[in-house]
């Protein structure tokens, strides 16, 4: 209070003189009281006499003469050069007699000291700060002041007398405001409590009164220049600074193509056959593959059961089987994907155990679905690929060489320069986009490829282009590669090494493909004549004998069924009735073929009851074997098929090889030994978050981004033109918007309608996520990039093009034509808070996008926050009318913010004119007050809608790291 002391001390700051001249008629000044005040207020002013209760508002230019010279002037509009005095008398608190105020400034430190008087008796007195005026008319002033501290009189009439306002007086902290038309009618309020004791403004009829002389008016002029010059500074700073970032850009835009040029050429890449002999002299190591008793099981379902098998290196894999069957849950299990259910088994490479990270860093896994962006050509694809995944420390050429040896590889070369092509504008064949998608994790040299279903979709001719590239692959290259495959055609079922025939998450066959046809001989089910193997063994796993599967072909079978009953059949047929008779004889196909009518029904009875009992009984007495009882009620050809090939000699000797692996792993204590990485310029110690790796995949996703938005340029037209559209619209339906009543219904509806639609318009960047999202998904479980990276790249390049610049096009376009406030700065803190409100908007939605799998759901969500947002926006529901149970809400409402921020930006300065009934004038700090805004909170809600933004922008990024991940 020191502050405030020393200005109410100095409050009849008149010389000695002027206090003696005075003193004629402000007598009791020194008691603040003014017992004879009718006397005081008959001066004649001609005489040069003050006013006021302070004595210190002068009423004529004769009264400064002793204090400012002979040419001194009393200025009694308001507009202050150093100070400005008040005395007024209250108009509208008829409930108190004869109340006065009082407002004295100091404008070179910014403090007022505004007093507030009954019968001449000060009351209460607030000490305000951070003061500034504006005129806004000709002999219009509003003054506003940020922060207040105020105390009340004690004893006097309010401040106990009467009535004790103590502690709502106490409880005043500012921001205050007043404004004053020609220096006479004038009104404070001020808004943290006397708003509630004065809702209409505390109307004030005043003298106003300032001495100056000739060097004031003098200083105040230069001031006001050094002003104007600083504000000319400061848009003189803004044009720069604009041409910066148009400079900065078109650099970055440049740097890009140049880079794009060197980085992906015109083809004509050097393969010097030697170039590369010292990163890729071991690329490719011969890597064998060893897996023992996988089990997975989900959601108390048994998926896998017990498979084992193994893959020398340089061989094809084929696993396959009906739909259901288990074959991508292996494939999964097999390239290490993370899975729901609980997995237990071994896989071992070379005869150890590798972590996860090194097993990533030999092998790639090729979807059964592409996922390719459809603006990049097939050789830029590659690259991508190839400078996102192979480590930096390799030249850039010996990366373009590997992907030009990658496109001859597959035989892609004639298509390079193709675009991968978008919906409803094709480029390549499908067997081509599979080629590429292969290609994709080629380029990183993988010693094992996992595929799934690679020929699913493609039409005959090009399964078997791409499944000749696979084996090429694993011949020339001596690549292990494993693939699951639906049902081959007889061409393509030849081109597999090993084949594993799964059904019902049993190993039904696992051996050479070329011994497939002779082992099923073997067993008793030849493939007939003219008949596909794979459609053949499918059709027979799933218990559909085949049209040709004659009765002596069932003979025979039934004739050689010698292995059937050993192992852990044979310990159920040693427990039950099955020993006494054949499981497959139990079959109704199995028996003669003469049966037929009721016959046939009694057996079909009978062989069910026997089943079930069956069942019942080898459930109960071996509950271990229980799980494939179910079979025996499905097929018994499947139950026959496991048993055969159980105890198979083909299955013994599959089980030596598995086992001298394990006696080779657990010789060597794999587990607890590092493990010896393949690829010898993998050995680099790559730390997992780096600064630098960070930047090079910003780098690449920034400009791979940017070419996609550069190529694909519709959606980006499509903001910029509907908000140019938009705003053509606006600035014609509300041209030239007036100030008065309507004018202010037109101001108010035209920003709420921009809010509204920015507010939709961003419910965009839901759709464009999840078009992504596999495509993040997968590319960041194979190691391209970290989520940092990604966000970052796509927060520069979805929100820079999409959420600044249509704002900025709207606003500009519709701004003038409408007719708002056309001072420079209202503009372009307008354009500030549209931007900040949509990149608010767009957050909001991104943390939908990315919290949500489901578009619709995210969809959903997201419209019903931007509804509720607008509801507590100000516009629809006047913010002084919501409960207070209920008004926390409204500050998780980024309407509230921004719409108040354009709304105060907007009318803060507008003093509304209506002639329609009566010449009324209305400042805009009062409809602001009247509509439930606060006029003082513009810099408050550009601050909230900067944490909105931070806040929802991290919880996005949290949700894209933790919760957007494979999991199959
Ligand atoms: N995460 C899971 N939750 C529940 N069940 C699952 C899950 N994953 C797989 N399954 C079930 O496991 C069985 C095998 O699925 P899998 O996808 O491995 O079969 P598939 O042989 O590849 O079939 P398709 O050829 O139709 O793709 C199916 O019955 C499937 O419903």
């Amino acid at each position: 209070m020191v502050a405030l002391a020393t200005i109410r001390d100095s409050a009849p700051a008149q010389p000695a003189g002027a206090v003696r001249i005075v003193q004629n008629h402000c007598v009791v000044l020194s008691e603040r009281r003014i017992e004879n005040h009718d006397k005081a207020s008959s001066v004649n002013v001609s005489q040069g006499s003050w006013g006021g209760v302070n004595c210190n508002v002068c009423l004529a230019d004769t009264s400064c003469g002793n204090l400012k010279g002979d040419n001194a002037t009393c200025i009694t509009t308001g507009i202050g050069l150093k100070n400005m005095n008040a005395w007024c008398d209250t108009t509208n608190i008829p409930w108190i007699d004869n109340t006065h105020v009082s407002l004295q400034c100091e404008w070179q430190d910014n403090e007022c000291v505004f007093q507030f008087w009954k019968d001449y008796e000060e009351q209460f007195y607030c000490h305000l700060t951070e003061c500034e005026q504006e005129t806004t008319g000709e002999f219009d002033v509003h003054g506003s002041c940020a922060k207040a501290s105020c105390g009340c009189m004690k004893g006097a009439w309010m401040c106990g007398g009467e009535i004790d306002m103590s502690e709502l007086v106490k409880n005043v902290n500012g921001p205050s405001e007043w404004y004053c038309t020609a220096g006479k009618d004038c009104w404070y309020n001020e808004y943290s409590t006397l708003k509630d004791v004065f809702p209409d403004n505390i109307g004030l009829s005043c003298q106003v009164g300032e001495c100056a002389n000739e060097q004031d008016f003098r200083d105040y002029a230069n001031a006001e220049f050094q002003k104007k010059h600083f504000s000319r500074l400061i848009e003189l700073y803004i044009v720069l600074a604009l041409i910066f970032v148009v400079g900065i850009i078109w650099i970055a835009t440049r740097m890009t193509m140049r880079r794009q040029q060197k980085i992906f050429g015109d083809g004509s890449i050097r393969l010097d056959e030697d170039d590369d002999t010292a990163y890729f002299d071991d690329e490719v190591k011969l890597t064998e593959i060893t897996f023992d008793d996988v089990t997975y099981t989900v959601g108390g379902k048994q998926i896998l059961k017990s498979i084992s098998g193994y893959l020398e290196p340089g061989k094809l894999l084929a696993i396959m089987g009906p739909s259901g069957a288990g074959k991508s849950s292996l494939l999964d299990i097999l390239a290490r994907k993370p899975k729901r259910g609980v997995i237990s088994g071994r896989i071992l490479i070379n005869g150890e155990v590798p972590t996860r990270k090194q097993f990533k860093r030999i092998s790639s896994y090729v979807d059964q679905e592409d996922t390719l962006i459809g603006t990049l050509t097939v050789r830029e694809t590659l690259m991508y690929s190839a400078l996102l995944r192979l480590p930096r420390t390799i030249p850039l050429a010996i990366k373009q060489k590997r992907v030009e040896e990658t496109i001859r590889e597959l035989g892609l070369t004639h298509v390079a320069d193709s675009y991968i092509g978008v919906a409803g504008k094709r480029s390549l064949s499908g067997g081509e986009k599979r080629r590429v998608s292969i290609g994709k994790e080629l380029v990183t040299s993988p010693s094992i490829l996992f595929l799934d279903e690679p020929t699913s979709g493609l039409d005959a001719y090009n399964a078997s282009v791409v499944m000749e590239c696979l084996l090429r692959l694993a011949r020339n290259s001596r690549r292990t590669i494993i693939t699951t495959i639906h049902q081959p055609r007889s061409n393509i079922f030849k081109m597999f090494d090993s084949f594993m025939l799964l059904a019902n998450g049993h190993t039904v066959y696992f051996g050479p493909a070329k011994a497939a046809s002779q082992y099923f001989v073997n067993i008793g089910y030849p493939v007939p004549p003219d008949y596909n193997i794979a459609d053949y063994l499918i059709d027979v796993t799933m218990n559909k004998p085949s049209p040709s599967h004659t009765p002596q072909q069932q003979q025979s079978r039934s004739s050689r069924r010698i292995p059937f009953l050993s192992g852990r059949g044979r310990a159920a047929s040693s427990t039950s009735i099955v020993s006494t008779r054949s499981l497959a004889d139990l079959n109704p196909s199995h028996d003669s073929p003469n049966h037929n009518g009721n016959d046939q029904m009694d057996d079909d009875n009978e062989t069910d009851a026997i089943i079930s009992d069956t069942v019942q009984r080898i459930s109960q007495t071996h509950p271990s074997i229980a799980g494939d009882m179910d079979l025996l009620s499905d097929s018994n050809n499947l139950y026959t098929l496991l048993e055969a090939y159980k105890n198979s000699s083909l299955a013994s000797s599959i089980r030596a090889h598995i086992d001298s692996a394990n006696d080779t792993a657990d010789a060597t204590s794999s587990r607890s030994q590092p493990y010896s990485l393949l690829m010898s310029y993998y050995t680099e110690n790559v730390p997992s978050i780096s600064l630098r790796r960070y930047f090079h995949e910003l780098s690449l996703l920034s400009s791979r981004t940017f070419l996609n938005l550069y190529r694909n340029p519709f959606l980006f037209f499509a903001h910029i033109s509907i908000a140019i559209i938009l705003g053509l619209l606006l600035g014609s339906l509300f041209w030239q918007v007036d100030v008065d009543l309507s004018g202010v219904q037109n101001r108010l509806g035209v920003l709420f309608f921009m809010c509204a639609l920015l507010g939709f318009a961003s419910t965009s960047a839901l759709d464009m996520f999840s078009k992504e999202r596999v495509l993040f998904m997968r590319e960041r479980e194979n190691g391209y990039y970290s989520p940092a990276s990604y966000f970052t790249a796509k927060v520069l390049f979805d929100i820079i093009p999409l959420r600044i610049l249509p704002p900025l096009a709207m606003g500009s376009v519709s701004y003038y034509m409408i007719g708002l406030n056309p001072n420079i700065y209202v503009f372009m803190k307008f354009l500030m808070v549209l931007v900040l409100f949509n990149l608010v908007s767009a957050a909001v939605c991104l943390c939908f996008a990315t919290a949500f799998k489901s578009v619709a759901t995210a969809n959903l969500l997201a419209n019903l926050t931007i509804l509720f947002s607008m509801l507590f926006g100000g516009f629809l529901l006047n913010k002084d009318h919501i409960p207070p149970v209920l008004s926390w809400l409204q500050h998780f409402s980024f309407f509230n913010y921004g719409y108040e921020a354009l709304i105060v930006n907007e009318l803060k300065d507008i003093t509304l004119v209506d002639k329609s009934i009566a010449d009324i004038q209305i400042p805009g700090p009062i409809i602001l007050s009247r509509f439930g805004f606060d006029g003082q909170a513009f810099w408050k809600d550009v601050m909230y809608l900067v944490i909105y933004l931070a806040v929802t922008m991290t919880a996005a990024f949290a949700f894209l790291k933790f919760l957007v991940k494979e999991q199959r």
